[in-house]
């Protein structure tokens, strides 16, 4: 058995202690072996001076779009996709699609993520580029039926569920797959009726936009007469698996039917910030028992993929939101970055623990903004930053060692997505 040990750091326990041990891994199962003290690998990461955690999950994302990042700015979301971002997205290749990717990986790993649930397409460019850059994603080609014909729709249908059943379980198991009606508003009816059934025949979940912003609710509540997540209910798209990005405007009702149906919510505060759509009831959920998780959502709305970001913003927006400085504390923080969103979108990761997947992060604590050390949760919830991260390790593979990224090639990984986005906003301004 060939073992990795990660030693001499304070190690982030799922009871929200933290002590001082270090982590033995199997690197062929990728599983934690052992926690505890003088635990020697064949291999070793020094973690001293450092908080080692589970690796951060990004519930939600569309990683290709790091290619239009300051692209389009301070517009809200309607007239930003409308006039900005699906133009330039309908310029997009296969090709551009998989360097974007590669590009928000690079980023991903150097800011301690591990497992990202992703919607997009030409997914299976996707695919390979996790594949090689070996975190752990569910990913979802991303339906739009609104202004396509019949046979247009069903294309897009047809190719969300194929790929959804073609490449769940690739990439040894740490590719899992959704099917991904963009939204409520973006997708038929008539589609969702036909479709939603099919999704759960083939045993996938489902991930979509829900409640982003009032504009997207009003329409539902004219045509069918319910709030849409009483709609979704209806057509049978709040089961457990599933989880919505977004649910700023959702009502006590709603909350009260995504806690009774166990589906999960991604909590997207920074994308919900810039683009002004608003705050969402996070702690009202969470006191409710709805799993909310957290998601950067794309980097053209975000405008970075680092979770240490998202968690500091998920906790200022949430206090403001609530009207109440002790709503969101760290310590829930904590649990967003890492199990529970996991748990959200249906990975087995997020928790240190004996004989789970050995995906990690560890963080350097020697940084001014980081000292004194009165309470690593605090730190991790309000201080650290994407840049202390020091190692990443996602199923026992070390993807970066002291701040080298090793699984992608980061300088051509930058040059290559600089020149792919260059020429994209050529094509598109033409
Ligand atoms: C059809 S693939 C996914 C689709 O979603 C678009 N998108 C990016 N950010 C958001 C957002 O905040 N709300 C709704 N849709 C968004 C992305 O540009 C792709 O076209
Ligand atoms: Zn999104």
């Amino acid at each position: 058995m060939a073992t990795l040990s990660i030693t001499g750091g304070r190690v982030l326990l799922p009871d929200g202690t933290i002590p001082r041990a270090d982590v033995l891994i199997d690197r062929d199962d990728g599983e934690i072996l052992e926690i505890g003290d003088d635990l020697a690998g064949e291999d070793v990461l020094d973690a001293s001076g450092s908080l080692v955690t589970p690796g951060f999950v990004n519930g939600h994302s569309h990683v290709a779009m790091t290619l239009l990042r300051g692209y389009a700015d301070d517009k809200p979301l309607e007239s930003w996709l409308r006039e900005d971002i699906w133009p330039a997205e309908g310029e997009l290749t296969a090709e551009d699609v998989r360097v974007g990717a590669e590009l928000g990986l690079v980023e991903m790993i150097k800011s301690g993520t591990t497992g990202f649930a992703d919607m997009y397409f030409e997914m299976p460019e996707i695919v390979d580029a996790v594949d090689r850059a070996g975190l752990r994603g569910r990913l979802g080609h991303g339906v739009v039926t609104v202004a396509k014909d019949d046979a247009g729709a069903h294309e897009d249908l047809e190719t969300s569920l194929a790929f959804a059943r073609e490449y769940d379980g690739a990439a040894n198991g740490r590719i899992s797959t959704a099917f991904m009606p963009h939204s409520l508003t973006t997708v038929d009816r008539e589609y969702l009726a036909e479709y939603v059934p099919k999704a759960r025949e083939a045993g996938v979940p489902l991930h979509y936009h829900a409640n982003e912003t009032a504009d997207e609710v009003t329409p539902i509540v004219e045509s069918e007469g319910v709030r849409p997540l009483a709609y979704a209910a209806e057509l049978g798209m709040l089961e457990s698996q599933d989880f919505v990005a977004h649910g700023v405007h959702v009502d006590e009702s709603e909350i009260g039917l995504l806690a009774e149906a166990g589906t999960g919510v991604i909590h997207c505060p920074a994308s919900n910030m810039k683009l002004a759509s608003g705050m969402a009831p996070v702690q009202r959920m969470l006191d409710a028992g709805v799993t909310v998780g957290l998601g950067t959502d794309g980097a053209a709305s975000n405008n970075d993929l680092s979770m240490l970001d998202e968690a500091r913003d998920a906790a200022m927006i949430g206090k403001l939101a609530a009207e109440d400085a002790s709503a969101i504390p760290a310590e829930r923080i904590a649990e967003m970055l890492t199990h529970r969103t996991a748990d959200a979108i249906g990975l087995e990761s997020g928790r240190l623990e004996e004989g789970a997947p050995a995906d990690l992060a560890v963080i350097d604590l020697e940084e001014p903004h980081l000292t004194p050390v009165h309470d690593l949760v605090s730190h991790l919830a309000y201080a650290a930053a994407a840049s202390d991260v020091r190692h990443t390790i996602c199923d026992g593979q070390v993807l970066m060692r002291d701040r080298e990224v090793l699984t992608l090639e980061e300088d051509a990984v930058l040059e290559r997505a600089s020149e792919a986005a260059e020429s994209l906003v050529a094509r598109a301004e033409e």
